[in-house]
């Protein structure tokens, strides 16, 4: 069996399913200007397990965070997040959803530069008029890395440690599924190397399940799963990834030329 990254075989997760898609279309525009972003994709992603979704781009990645996010409205087939099927909610109903059971962790770290560390982490809570765990919010804080740095405001972190905040910020409320949109494409290789490591972490030791859209190979290694989009479509399911087993997938998009305009080398996250 390989070893990946994550060290652990996807043989031996759970088997819970923490979001589904099933024939998911999303149309954007009409008539001469109209784009199938999504064509009809069916994909499960499964508890405590971490899914890196790649492809060229414009293959419709953003868009199927987005629609199983709950942040863009679809245009046929169903997207649940759990037992909770989105199409069909109201705003209100949809607005809890996101907050109470999904986490979000986008490029650009989204931090408020006036609030300290643990402040940025607990706000969803707090504007959620909950109270944190501290056990759990001790253990999130301990696994990535923030021990120590709690009450710095994010100015006074490097952007490495402000991802992390962000990426505890997602795990504080122990959301049913993390998003992530290229969490390491602002970060030098060794900082996206330390953020890749705690959302590995967060899903070996936390039991989280993470999506992560990433143009990295080595980003993707650390995955147990990498699914590959292309023109709307699933067109490869790949376990256990190598950024090597990755990186020649990826190549095979582009007709073996060694960088496209659409598809990044390694270490390249825009
Ligand atoms: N709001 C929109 N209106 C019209 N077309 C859109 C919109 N958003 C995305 N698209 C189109 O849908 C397709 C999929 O876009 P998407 O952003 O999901 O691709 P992607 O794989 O995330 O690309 P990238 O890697 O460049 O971020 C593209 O053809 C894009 O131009």
């Amino acid at each position: 069996m390989t070893t990946t990254h994550s060290g652990v075989s996807t043989a031996t997760r759970a088997t819970a399913v923490a979001a589904r898609a099933t024939d998911l279309t999303k149309v954007y525009g009409q008539g001469e200007t109209q784009v199938v972003a999504l064509d009809a994709v069916s994909v499960e992603f499964r508890q405590a397990q971490f899914t890196a979704i790649m492809g060229p781009s414009g293959s419709g990645k953003s868009t199927l965070m987005h629609c199983m996010a709950g942040l863009d409205a679809i245009s046929g087939g169903s997207a649940r997040i759990g037992d909770v099927e989105l199409t069909g909610l109201k705003d209100k109903k949809l607005t809890q959803l996101r907050r109470d059971k999904i986490g979000f962790i986008f490029q650009a770290f989204n931090l408020l530069p006036t609030l300290n560390a643990l402040e940025n982490i607990t706000l969803p809570m707090d504007i959620a008029g909950r109270k944190p765990d501290r056990a759990w919010l001790d253990r999130v804080v301990e696994t990535v890395g923030l021990a120590g740095r709690l009450k710095h405001r994010p100015s006074q972190l490097s952007g490495g440690q402000q991802q992390r905040v962000a990426v505890a910020r997602a795990l504080a409320s122990r959301p049913e599924i993390i998003f992530a949109d290229e969490p390491t494409g602002n970060l030098d290789s060794r900082s996206g190397a330390e953020v890749l490591g705690f959302l590995r972490n967060s899903v070996r030791e936390l039991g989280q399940t993470v999506v992560m859209v990433t143009h990295d190979p080595v980003a993707a290694s650390y995955a147990d799963r990498v699914v590959f989009l292309a023109d709307g479509r699933i067109v490869d399911d790949m376990p256990e990834p190598t950024a090597d087993m990755v990186l020649e997938r990826m190549l095979r998009f582009s007709g073996g030329a060694p960088r496209t305009p659409g598809f990044d080398a390694p270490g390249h996250t825009s």
